[in-house]
């Protein structure tokens, strides 16, 4: 479980200070498939980072399945997210240089995975996001869905209980969109990874068991869709 317990984040630019989070308080149950929504700046990334022990906060507490990851040190931090969390961005941050299949099984290489475990795990997963065939292709020869599905793959290879994914679909015509959406559902229900993502489309809010909104960074409703 994520317990967000009134937390605080400003930035500090120059004189001013934007107040990106304020006193937000939030509980995410294990497996929840949860969209956090909002119009540009209302704080979506700041909240996702938080959670995912990048970025540190100024007040209040975070802890997840009752670590408090608030109050860790950088290398702590690193460690926690290592063991713990996997992220999907918006622009796939994927390693041009690697084949698909290397950009998935270096990640195992970190954990010090034995090296046929690497294997069968990697080929695994990404005959699970659709890519078999394909492992040995660079990202620059798949299309943007294809992109995506590696680093779905990536994150879930070391069997998180948590995925953060910063606006995943942002980059892709809306079908693709519906297809990596439906696909990060199917892996929500199949392996009961939490996953938490963060949205400006309505036909991606459709998609979350619970939608959250941001404004301001408040909450201003949070609601479950079934
Ligand atoms: N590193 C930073 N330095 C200064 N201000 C920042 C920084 N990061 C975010 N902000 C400000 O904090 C507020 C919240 O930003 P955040 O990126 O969390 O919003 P968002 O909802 O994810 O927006 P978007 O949908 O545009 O990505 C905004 O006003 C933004 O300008």
């Amino acid at each position: 479980m994520i317990k967000v317990q009134k937390v605080s984040r400003n930035y500090k630019t120059g004189e001013s200070v934007v107040r990106a989070l304020r006193q937000v308080s939030l509980e995410i149950q294990d497996g929840e498939f949860l969209s956090i929504a909002g119009p540009s700046g209302s704080g979506k990334t700041t909240l996702l980072n938080l959670i995912g022990c990048i970025d540190a906060i100024d007040d209040g507490e975070i802890s997840i399945n009752g670590q408090k990851v608030s109050t860790m040190n950088k290398e702590e931090k690193t460690s926690f997210r290592r063991q713990n969390l996997g992220f999907i961005f918006q622009t796939y941050n994927l390693i041009p240089v690697l084949s698909a299949y290397e950009n998935v099984s270096f990640v195992l290489s970190l954990l010090d995975v034995p090296e046929a475990e690497v294997r069968q795990r990697t080929y695994e997963i990404l005959k699970e996001v659709g890519l078999e065939g394909m492992e040995n292709r660079r990202p620059s020869r798949l299309s943007g869905g294809q992109q995506q599905r590696i680093a779905i793959a990536r994150a879930l290879v070391k069997r998180p209980q948590i995925i953060l994914a910063d606006e995943p679909t942002a980059n892709l015509d809306s079908k693709t969109g519906e297809e990596i959406l439906k696909l990060m559902k199917r892996m929500n229900e199949k392996f009961g990874t939490t996953f938490i993502f963060s949205t400006h489309d309505k036909m991606v809010m459709e998609y979350a068991s619970r939608l959250v909104q941001l404004h301001d960074g408040s909450i201003v409703s949070d609601e479950r869709r079934q």
